[in-house]
């Protein structure tokens, strides 16, 4: 687990515990045995740590978080570093994380290769850098920095740490021999002065200041979250409180947030996201099947989504042929393009090199023919159906025969736009959410004809593109609309209850969504819901009228037609929900706990439906594209996560109830997996994909 190698003088600690040198409880007692031999050898006059393969330690193992602790504890193998009358020297390659930096930041001097990265990203799952991170960070970099660096969670490149002092030096090359050499320069120097917690906090004087602005920072951005604001609190025990007691305060918090709901969910959705990637379909699966090299792509639809997708490709360094009907449509779409790269550039989230360079990779056209040789074309235009198998058909005439023809649609079925072409083996959907360059989740979904290969070439694309990638079976509305249907729909069935959306809004927001249905439907456009409830209807061949309140059998709000023809689309024409006035209401006001059990319970019975169906493969998958598609707050760890912690038979019973009191909305008949589950009392981690996190 660590590596003892001597060389010369120097002895080299090599931390090797693929794939990211977690300090596991193997690693830490190896470590405190090779630190205890390295002191003990008269001949060694210093100490070098390093990670063997592709990265110093990225941190404590978080799959141990749920097991009973283990000594040695972080803290006490680290102290002994700093004690030592031998200098250490942190090697640092790859990403030098959490855990890993607090035991950088207990040795003498840090050295870093430029491309290396630092941070205490533990806020992320719902704790803080509990292994003295947040009292010796402040000492080396003042309050301001810390508190920016421990309550985001970000990643700092060397650079970036040099410029603060966290790392006393660059190197470029192999990593064991830049340690050596360094820790031959600093042989015989006094250690004192480099020794963290003999030092103070530079600007302590501010602690108050600092502190409250921070405070006011987290509890805005990252409202609902528990550990941002015990970050705040033990990062400014470092200016107010001696070392040791300061520790202690970081210790106590720590001990808070790791028996937490919310860590735990956290650590959830972190193994999650990593879980959806190791995908599966009838036929194959993410090992099984290779992607296809795509270099060159085109975007037909330079509309809000077109845009953005082209946005998504170009800074992944994907050529982009942008593609639209008319040269005005066009031209907006350039403009648009160019906008959000050039604003993503003044925040600083892109870089100027990589914007230069997306610049050279548009390539507008009018004409089909341009994109006869590329590999991947995304279709973006609007939701109709003939439409879409119009298009399909004529890419399939004239693209190569290995082009990959995928749909951006957020609900038609793939199977029949893939029926428009003689390769439905490549046709697939890639579904984005709005604004497509900004939302992490990529739907992406398999017809009975896609074939794996073709699935795991968009998958990989929506890696190499920065999005969380989910891979579904197509149905209706796929996974992440098709649960969010219910919801939907039950928030519009309240409102005709008397219920007010600023109330339905409201309980959402309370349980940390950022924002309500209504406000969601403003922001994206109301039109939207009025023609997917058009086109079903169409489909199915009935015609809609106004007071239309069943659509075959089904019950159907005639409030989505109302605020279409009132033109009241949302925040585009400036009226929507929330210029609304309140229609005069006969039912008495659901209670906050029923608007709570009729969107979420609707929709997480969907869960279970998609789930029974195959069309996700796993809980992960549904918890992950909440999370990224419609931003869930990740402390509740996604709807399915969430329902498991209420409890199922809870959950079903409340389904039947509110069956038998809504018998026209058929996503109130319960699935048949809750029920098995909840009869038979199954516990999570036997019908998910099995993380560790404690279910
Ligand atoms: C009462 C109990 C008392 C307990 C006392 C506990 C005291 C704790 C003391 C100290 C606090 C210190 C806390 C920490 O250090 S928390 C961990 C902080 N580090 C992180 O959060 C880093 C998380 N990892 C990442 O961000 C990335 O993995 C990466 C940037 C390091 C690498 O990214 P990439 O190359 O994309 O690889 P993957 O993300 O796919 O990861 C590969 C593989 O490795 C698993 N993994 C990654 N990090 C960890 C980890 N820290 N612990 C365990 N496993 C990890 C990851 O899950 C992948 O595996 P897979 O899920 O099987 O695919």
């Amino acid at each position: 687990m660590v590596d003892y190698s001597v060389h010369g003088q120097v002895a080299v600690l090599e931390v090797n515990n693929p794939p990211v040198n977690a300090f596991s409880h193997n690693v830490r007692v190896g470590l405190d045995r090779s630190i205890d031999k390295a002191i003990k050898d008269t001949n060694v006059k210093a100490i070098v740590i390093c990670g063997k393969g592709r990265t110093f330690p990225a941190g404590a193992d978080i799959r141990e978080f749920d097991q009973p602790h283990k000594e040695p504890s972080l803290t006490l193998v680290f102290e002994k570093l700093e004690k030592t009358t031998k200098p250490v020297v942190a090697a640092i390659h790859g990403t030098c994380l959490g855990g890993g930096l607090e035991c950088a930041l207990f040795c003498h001097y840090r050295i870093a290769q430029k491309t290396a990265r630092v941070g205490f990203p533990e806020v992320q799952i719902g704790i803080l850098p509990g292994a003295a991170g947040t009292q010796r960070l402040p000492r080396l970099t003042g309050l301001h920095v810390a508190m920016d660096m421990i309550t985001s969670g970000r990643h700092i490149f060397a650079p970036e740490a040099l410029k603060y002092g966290i790392i006393d030096e660059m190197f470029t090359g192999d990593v064991i021999n830049a340690g050596i050499k360094f820790a031959k320069s600093v042989m015989n120097k006094p250690l004192e002065d480099r020794c963290l917690m003999n030092k103070t906090v530079k600007d302590a004087d501010q602690a108050d200041q600092i502190a409250d602005e921070f405070m006011s920072l987290v509890k805005r951005k990252y409202k609902g979250f528990e550990a941002p604001i015990d970050c705040v609190k033990a990062v400014k025990a470092s200016a107010t409180l001696p070392y040791r007691e300061g520790l202690k305060m970081e210790s106590r918090l720590m001990q808070k947030l790791l028996l937490s709901g919310q860590s735990a969910a956290q650590r959830y959705a972190f193994f999650s996201e990593r879980a959806v990637s190791r995908w599966k379909m009838p036929g194959g699966n993410f090992q099984t099947a290779k992607p296809l090299p795509i270099k060159s792509t085109a975007v037909i639809g330079a509309g809000t989504m077109g845009t953005g997708i082209a946005v998504c490709l170009l800074n992944a360094g994907y050529q982009v042929y942008l593609l639209e009907q008319n040269q005005k449509f066009l031209e907006n779409g350039v403009k648009t393009i160019r906008g959000i790269i050039e604003g993503s550039v003044r925040l600083g989230k892109t870089p100027m090199a990589v914007a230069q360079k997306a610049a050279t990779l548009l390539k507008p056209t009018m004409k089909y023919e341009d994109l006869a040789d590329v590999d991947l074309v995304i279709e973006a235009v609007y939701e109709n159906l003939s439409l879409k198998r119009e298009i399909f058909s004529k890419l399939d005439k004239l693209c190569k025969p290995t082009t990959l023809l995928c749909s951006n649609t957020s609900s038609l079925d793939i199977d029949r736009i893939g029926t428009a072409t003689k390769r439905g083996d490549k046709v697939a959907g890639m579904h984005f959410f709005a604004p497509a360059y900004y939302m992490r989740l990529l739907e992406n979904i398999y017809s009975t004809q896609t074939s794996p290969t073709t699935a795991a070439t968009i998958m990989d694309v929506g890696r190499k593109i920065g999005k969380v990638s989910v891979l579904v079976k197509s149905c209706q509305g796929f996974l992440a609309n098709r649960m969010r249907g219910p919801f939907a729909v039950e928030a519009y069935f309240l409102l005709e209850e008397g219920s007010t959306p600023q109330e339905v809004d409201s309980v959402m927001e309370n349980l940390g969504m950022p924002m309500g249905p209504f406000k969601t439907g403003d922001l994206s456009g109301l039109d939207i819901g009025y023609k997917i409830q058009t086109e079903l209807a169409k489909s199915k061949g009935v015609e809609l009228s106004v007071d239309s309140k069943f659509l075959m059998g089904e019950r159907i709000s005639t409030l989505t037609r109302t605020m279409y023809d009132n033109g009241r689309l949302g925040r585009k024409t400036g009226k929507g929900w929330y210029r609304y006035e309140k229609p005069g209401g006969k039912l008495a006001t659901p209670d906050e706990e029923e608007i709570l059990e009729r969107l979420m319970y609707s929709c997480i019975n969907e869960g279970f439906k998609i789930l029974e169906e195959g069309v996700a493969a796993t809980p992960e998958d549904i918890d992950i594209s909440w999370i990224y598609g419609f931003s869930w707050p990740k402390y509740l760890g996604g709807p399915m996560y969430y329902a498991n912690r209420i409890g199922l038979d809870k959950i079903y019973q409340r389904i039947c109830y509110y069956h038998e009191n809504f018998p026209y909305s058929s996503h109130w008949i319960p699935s048949r997996l809750l029920l098995k589950l909840s009869e038979n009392k199954v516990p999570m981690s036997q019908w998910c994909s099995g993380t560790d996190s404690k279910l």
